[in-house]
C-alpha cells in the first residue's frame, strides 16, 4: 500500500515504465511551449506526476513521422510486422504487474482489474498480430476475355486515434494493434485523466522494434484542438475514436470536410433481462459482471435491469446479497471490488439518476450514497420501482447504480429494451430455446450476451448499431477498418 501515489514508481519493477514526457516522433519530448498537466489519482486526488501539453503543432510533426515512417513499414511483410507485435505482445504479460499499477493509479479500478486490462489489451496486440500475415485479396473472373481482375488489400494510411479514460490501455490496444498489422503509421492522443497507461506502452513499443516516428502518443489536456488536427490534416486518413455519443458527433462534422474514414465505438445504454424461466443465481451472476464491471464505468455495462414480474421480489433478494459481499476502497489495496469513479462530475451524475428516480417514486434497497471514504467513492445501490419516466431509463449512468424495472410479457419487455437511441450491448437470461431464438433476434444492438453478463474478447466483432457507433473492433473484421481495396482490370 503506498502512503501516497507520488511515489508510485517505488512499486514498480521498471519504474522506467512512469514516464513524464510524451512519446512524439520517435523522441521523447516536453510540450513546445514547456506546459505540462497533472495526472491526479482518483482514490485520493494528489497528484501522481505533471506531463506535457501538447498543441497541434506537436501532434502534426507526429502525424508527419508516422506517414514517413510506414512507408517502410508497409514494405515490410505481414509476417515480418507480425514478428514485432507478438514482440510487443510478450513485453505486455511480462510487464503485467507494473502496466496494472500504474493504471491503477491514474485510473482507479482494482488492481486485479487493471492487471485484467492490461492482459485483454495485449490480448487484441497478439490477435492482430497472427491477423498481419492473413490480409488476403482475391481474383475474379473478367467480364471480357481479354480482361483480369484483381482485388488486393493496402494500408489505408496514418491514422488518427482518441481514447476515454476507462480502460486507458485495452482500448488503445484495440486500435494501435490492427493498425499497426495493416500497415499503418498510428499517432494516439489519450484522455487527459489517464495518459501514463499509453505511455508506458508505447515505452514497450519501442523496446519491441516498433520504428522510430509509426507510433506516437501525444499527451494533451487541448481535446478539441488535438481532434481538429486530426480532421483536418490531410495526412491523416484514418480517424479512430472511443467515447461518448455526443463528441463522436463533433469528430464526425469534422471529419466530414475531408470525407476521412472513421470508427466510431460510441455510448450504450445496455439492457439487461432477466425471463422468470432463467437461472436466477446464474443472472445474478451476470448482473454483477455487467453492471459492477470497472464501478459500472464502462459503454457495455447494463444500464437498464428488467426483471419479471414472477421473479422480481427474488432477483432483487439474491442481487442484494450479492453486492453485500463486495469492498470499496482503494484499488492499490488487496480484496477491493469497487474504486472510486473517475471524478465528481461523475459522482454528481449518479445522484442526479438517483434523485430524479426517488423523486418519480422509485425506492432505494441498497446504498444510494456517497461512500463514507469520501471523495469520488460511492455506494454500490440497487433500486426497484423503475420505470421507463426515470431519467436513468435513456440516459446512461457510467456508475455503480442498479435500476430494476419490473416487466409482464416477452413483448413489453422488447420494445423497452429497444427504446433508445443506442444499440451496443445488450444481456438476457433465459432457457427455453424458443424464447432465446426469438429475443436474440429482436434485439437491435450490435453484441448480445445470452445466459452471460461478461462479452468482451478480442476474437468477436466489438461495436454497436444506431448511434452507438460505426464498424468493429477485434476479430478478423478488425484489420478492414485499417486498409482499403484496390480494384486492378488488367486488359491482356
Ligand atoms: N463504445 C465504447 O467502446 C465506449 C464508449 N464510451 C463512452 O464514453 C463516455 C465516457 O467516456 P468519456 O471519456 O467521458 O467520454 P468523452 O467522449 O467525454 O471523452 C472521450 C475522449 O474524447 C476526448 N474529447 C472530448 N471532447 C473532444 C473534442 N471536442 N474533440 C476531440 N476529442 C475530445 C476526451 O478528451 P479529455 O481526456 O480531455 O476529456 C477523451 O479523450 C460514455 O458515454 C461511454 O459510454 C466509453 C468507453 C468505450
Ligand atoms: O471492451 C469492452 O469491454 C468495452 O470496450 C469497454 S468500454 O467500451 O466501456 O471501454
Amino acid at each position: 500500500m503506498l502512503d501516497s501515489v507520488t511515489n508510485l514508481s517505488s512499486l514498480l519493477k521498471d519504474p522506467s515504465l512512469l514516464c513524464t514526457k510524451a512519446y512524439v516522433a520517435g523522441q521523447w519530448v516536453g510540450a513546445d511551449d514547456g506546459t505540462t498537466f497533472p495526472v491526479t489519482n482518483p482514490a485520493r486526488g494528489d497528484v501522481i506526476c505533471e506531463v506535457p501539453n501538447l498543441g497541434r503543432a506537436e501532434v502534426a510533426r507526429a502525424i508527419a513521422a508516422a506517414e514517413v515512417a510506414m512507408k517502410e513499414w508497409a514494405a515490410r511483410t505481414g509476417k515480418e510486422r507480425a514478428g514485432v507485435l507478438r514482440k510487443w505482445f510478450d513485453l505486455m504479460m511480462a510487464n503485467q504487474d507494473d502496466l496494472g499499477k500504474i493504471l491503477t493509479a491514474e485510473m482507479g479500478k482494482p488492481l486485479a482489474e487493471a492487471k485484467g486490462e492490461v492482459a485483454y489489451g495485449a490480448s487484441y496486440v497478439e490477435w492482430f498480430a497472427e491477423e498481419a500475415k492473413r490480409v488476403y485479396g482475391e481474383t475474379i473472373p473478367g467480364h471480357q476475355r481479354d480482361k483480369r481482375i484483381t482485388v488486393i488489400k493496402q494500408p489505408i494510411g496514418v491514422v488518427g486515434s482518441i481514447t476515454p479514460w476507462n480502460f486507458p490501455n485495452a482500448m488503445i490496444a484495440r486500435k494501435v494493434a490492427p493498425a499497426l498489422a495493416a500497415g499503418c503509421g498510428f499517432v494516439a492522443r489519450p484522455a487527459s485523466e489517464t495518459p501514463l497507461s499509453a505511455l508506458a506502452m508505447a515505452v514497450l513499443a519501442e523496446r519491441a522494434g516498433v520504428p522510430g516516428g509509426l507510433f506516437s502518443v501525444c499527451t494533451s489536456k487541448r481535446a478539441s484542438d488535438i481532434g481538429k488536427e486530426f480532421c483536418e490534416n490531410h495526412a491523416v486518413k484514418k480517424l479512430t475514436f472511443t467515447g461518448s455519443t455526443e463528441v463522436g458527433r463533433i469528430l464526425l462534422r469534422q471529419a466530414a470536410e475531408q470525407v476521412m474514414k472513421c470508427s466510431m465505438e460510441l455510448g450504450g445504454n445496455a439492457p439487461f433481462i432477466v425471463f422468470d424461466d432463467a437461472d436466477l443465481d446464474a443472472a445474478v451472476a451476470g448482473a454483477m459482471v455487467s453492471k459492477f464491471r470497472n464501478n459500472g464505468q464502462t459503454c457495455v455495462c447494463a444500464n437498464r435491469i428488467y426483471v419479471q414480474a414472477g421473479v422480481y421480489d427474488a432477483f432483487s433478494k439474491k442481487l442484494a446479497e450479492a453486492v453485500a459481499k463486495t469492498t470499496v476502497g482503494d484499488g492499490l489495496s488487496e480484496e477491493v471490488n469497487f474504486g472510486p469513479l473517475i471524478s465528481e462530475d461523475a459522482v454528481e451524475k449518479v445522484e442526479e439518476h438517483i434523485a430524479d428516480a426517488l423523486k418519480k417514486g422509485a425506492k432505494i434497497e441498497m446504498g444510494g450514497k456517497r461512500h463514507a471514504l469520501g471523495g469520488t467513492f460511492f455506494e454500490p445501490t440497487i433500486m426497484t420501482g423503475i420505470t421507463p419516466e426515470m431519467v436513468i431509463s435513456h440516459e446512461e449512468t457510467f456508475g455503480p447504480l442498479a435500476p430494476l424495472f419490473k416487466f409482464e410479457t416477452e413483448e413489453e419487455v422488447i420494445a423497452l429494451a429497444n427504446n433508445t437511441i443506442f444499440g451496443l450491448a445488450s444481456y438476457f437470461y433465459a432457457r427455453d430455446i424458443g424464447r432465446i431464438t426469438r429475443v436474440q433476434e429482436a434485439l437491435e444492438y450490435g453484441m448480445v450476451g445470452v445466459n452471460t453478463g461478461l462479452i468482451s474478447t478480442e476474437v468477436a466483432p466489438f461495436g454497436g448499431v444506431k448511434q452507438s457507433g460505426l464498424g468493429r473492433e477485434g476479430s478478423r473484421h478488425g484489420m478492414e477498418d485499417y486498409l482499403e481495396m484496390k480494384y486492378i482490370c488488367l486488359s491482356v
